[in-house]
C-alpha cells in the first residue's frame, strides 16, 4: 500500500493563529572548500525567510571547520536578510534561496516587482562577490574584521581540528531594534564552532548535532528542531506549518517523534546516471513505509520533537507542545554566549 500525506496547513494557521510552538533550525557545514560559504549563505537565507513568527524562530549554523570565512558569510547573510525577507514576503517569492530564485526567469508585468527584484538581485550579487573574493584571498579583509567582535575569536593559533568553542549570537531576536527594512522583527541567528582537540573524537555530523542540541537549549530551547545539511535549501516557505500539522494533530500528534520531508535535487545528470535523485527512496520506499504509519529518517530535511532526541518516550509525556516563546529572557547576549561555549566543549559528553 502506498501512502502520501497532504496536511491542511491553512486550517492549522486559522485555528492556532500565532499560538504555534517555537522552532530551532540547525544547519551543518564542515568544509568551506567543498561547501563554499556562498552555498551555506543561501541555505541559511532560505530558512530565515520561512513564513513563521520570527519571535518563535532561531537559526543555528554549526561550522565544523571553524572557519572565519564561513562566519563572515553568515554576517553578510544577516545584513542581506533585512532586504531579502521583506522582498520574499511582499511578492510571495519561491524558492527562498536567492541563488535558486534568481536562476529562474520571473516576469510579473509589475513595475514595482521588476524594480525591487533588480535592486535585491544587485545587492545579492555584490554580497556574493565580496564573500567569494575573501575566499580567494583566503582570509577576511582587515577593514571588515574590525567591524565585528566575533572575529577576535580567530587568532593565528586556531586550526581546524584544534580550537576553543566559538558561539556568536549574530542577531538577537529578543532585541526590538533587530528589524528588517519593513520594520519587522528579525529572528535569532547564531554561529557555532564546537571545540575541537586532536585527542578527542568529534563524531562528525552526529557530534555537531549533539552540540547544537545543547547550545540551542541554552539560547532558545524550542520544542521542535529542523536539521538541514548546508547544501539543501527550503523549497517551500510554509514547510514548518506542514510539519506542525502532524505534531499538533489532536488525536495522534503525541505519537509523532519526527516528520521527514522528501529530498529533491537540482543539477541531476541526464538520465540520472548515478541514481542521485533518490527516486527509489523518496517516491517508493517512503510512501510504502507510510502505509504502515511510519517514516524513515534520512538525516536532513527532518523535524524532530526536541524531547524525542533527549531520550523521552511519548508514553511518558502526554502534554501538549509548549506554544509560548522559549527564548531566554534573563541573560544578556554575552552571558548566553559564555554559557553556550561550555556546552559546545569537546569533553562535555565524557562519562555521560
Ligand atoms: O565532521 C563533519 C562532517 C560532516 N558534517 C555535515 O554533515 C552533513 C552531511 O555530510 P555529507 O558529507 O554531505 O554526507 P552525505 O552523504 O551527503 O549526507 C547524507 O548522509 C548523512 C549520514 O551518512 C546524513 O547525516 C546527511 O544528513 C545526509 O544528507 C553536511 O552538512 C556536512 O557539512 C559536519 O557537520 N561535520
Ligand atoms: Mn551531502
Amino acid at each position: 500500500m502506498l501512502f502520501t500525506n497532504s496536511p491542511f496547513k491553512e486550517r492549522l494557521s486559522h485555528r492556532y493563529k500565532n499560538k504555534l510552538p517555537a522552532v530551532d533550525i540547525f544547519v551543518c557545514t564542515a568544509d568551506p572548500k567543498l561547501e563554499p560559504p556562498s552555498l551555506v549563505f543561501n541555505t541559511v537565507l532560505s530558512v530565515m525567510s520561512y513564513n513563521y513568527p520570527p519571535n518563535k524562530l532561531s537559526v543555528f549554523l554549526s561550522d565544523d571547520d571553524g572557519s572565519e570565512l564561513t562566519f563572515y558569510a553568515l554576517l553578510e547573510a544577516s545584513s542581506f536578510s533585512k532586504h531579502w525577507i521583506p522582498f520574499c514576503k511582499k511578492f510571495m517569492v519561491e524558492p527562498r534561496s536567492p541563488e535558486a530564485y534568481f536562476a529562474e526567469l520571473h516576469s510579473e508585468n509589475d513595475i514595482n516587482y521588476d524594480q525591487e527584484r533588480f535592486a535585491v538581485k544587485k545587492l545579492y550579487e555584490e554580497m556574493k562577490n565580496q564573500i567569494e573574493s575573501a575566499l580567494e584571498l583566503g582570509k577576511v579583509p582587515e577593514d571588515i574584521r574590525k567591524h565585528h567582535k566575533g572575529f577576535l575569536e580567530w587568532n593565528p593559533k586556531i586550526a581546524k581540528q584544534d580550537h576553543q568553542s566559538i558561539v556568536q549570537i549574530i542577531i538577537d531576536g529578543r532585541d526590538t531594534g533587530a528589524v528588517d527594512d519593513d520594520g519587522c522583527q528579525l529572528l535569532t541567528l547564531v554561529y557555532m564552532a564546537r571545540e575541537k582537540r586532536p585527542q578527542w573524537p568529534h563524531h562528525f555530523k552526529a557530534g555537531a548535532m549533539n552540540a547544537l542540541i545543547r547550545v540551542s537549549s541554552e539560547i532558545s530551547n524550542a520544542p521542535i528542531i529542523l536539521n538541514l545539511d548546508c547544501d539543501m535549501y527550503a523549497n517551500n516557505a510554509d514547510t514548518i506549518r506542514e510539519a506542525l500539522c502532524f505534531f499538533m494533530d489532536e488525536a495522534k500528534g503525541q505519537e509523532i517523534a519526527y516528520v521527514q520531508f522528501p529530498l529533491y535535487f537540482d543539477n541531476i545528470t541526464k538520465n540520472n546516471l548515478y541514481s542521485n535523485s533518490l527516486i527509489v527512496i523518496c517516491e517508493i520506499e517512503h510512501v510504502g513505509i507510510g502505509g504502515y504509519g511510519a517514516a524513515m529518517y534520512i538525516g536532513t530535511g527532518c523535524f524532530h520533537r526536541r524531547e524525542s532526541l533527549s531520550g523521552m518516550c511519548f508514553k511518558d509525556h502526554r502534554g501538549k507542545l509548549k506554544v509560548e516563546p522559549t527564548k531566554q529572557v534573563q541573560k544578556t547576549v554575552n552571558e548566553l554566549e559564555e554559557a553556550a561555549k561550555v556546552l559546545a566543549g569537546c569533553n562535555y559528553e565524557l562519562d555521560t
